[in-house]
């Protein structure tokens, strides 16, 4: 028999819950992950996940429990993606534009901007990546590409939190979902598919 303790978590979320607007976001949420890890955000329009990856990041705080362990530091230079993968550019532009790149830049369509981001990404080299909707705009290639560079990343240790409503495919990540927050009323048909009448 093995007395050696399992190791730390680099991620410890201990009953995580936020308010915005004295509204509640989110609502007890546990989660660890280990180095090489991966953990996926699941959830509707409007769940949390975003809220959940910046309160991650440091850009806020919970109302309710403990975000990330002493031992991750609370540096947000550790974590990389979440705003590079956000809207058509991220923050490249400026940097771009001062390169005399901005026009190029501009002229790409919504999947080779991702892609470009998706370069910068693996180009700054942080520990930990906040993917927020990392496949929306991607073709099936581009999935396969990020999905490649996911693995590769926790091959070397890092880890990777992704948000999305889309479908990934990420070996032994923990898949975590967050309930709706304005849940839709249900249906005639979705009672019929319910009842499976
Ligand atoms: N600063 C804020 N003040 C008030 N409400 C906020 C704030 N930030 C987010 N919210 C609300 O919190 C909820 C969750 O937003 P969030 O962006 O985290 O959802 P999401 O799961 O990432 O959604 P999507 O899939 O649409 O990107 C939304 O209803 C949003 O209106």
């Amino acid at each position: 028999m093995s007395l050696r303790k399992p190791p730390l978590p680099r991620l410890l979320l201990n009953n995580i819950s936020c308010m915005r607007n004295a509204q509640q976001i989110l609502r007890h949420v546990n989660a660890t992950v280990h180095d090489g890890g991966a953990l996926v955000l699941m959830g509707t329009n409007g769940s949390g996940k975003t809220t959940f990856l910046r309160m991650l990041a440091g850009f806020s705080k919970p109302s309710a429990g403990q975000t990330p362990s002493k031992r991750s530091s609370q540096s947000s230079t550790m974590f990389s993606g979440l705003k590079s993968l956000e809207g058509k550019m991220g923050n490249s532009l400026p940097a771009l534009e001062l390169m005399g790149l901005g026009r190029l830049a501009k002229e790409l369509s919504m999947g080779q901007r991702k892609r470009l981001q998706l370069a910068r990404l693996l180009a700054i080299d942080r520990p930990i990546w906040l993917l927020d909707e990392p496949s929306v705009a991607l073709d099936a290639d581009g999935v396969k590409l990020l999905e490649y560079i996911i693995a590769e990343h926790r091959k070397k240790g890092g880890m990777v939190i992704v948000a999305t409503h889309l479908p990934i495919e990420i070996e032994d990540a923990t898949y975590l979902g967050l309930p709706p927050r304005f849940p839709r009323r249900m249906t005639s048909i979705d009672m019929l598919d319910r009842f499976n009448i």
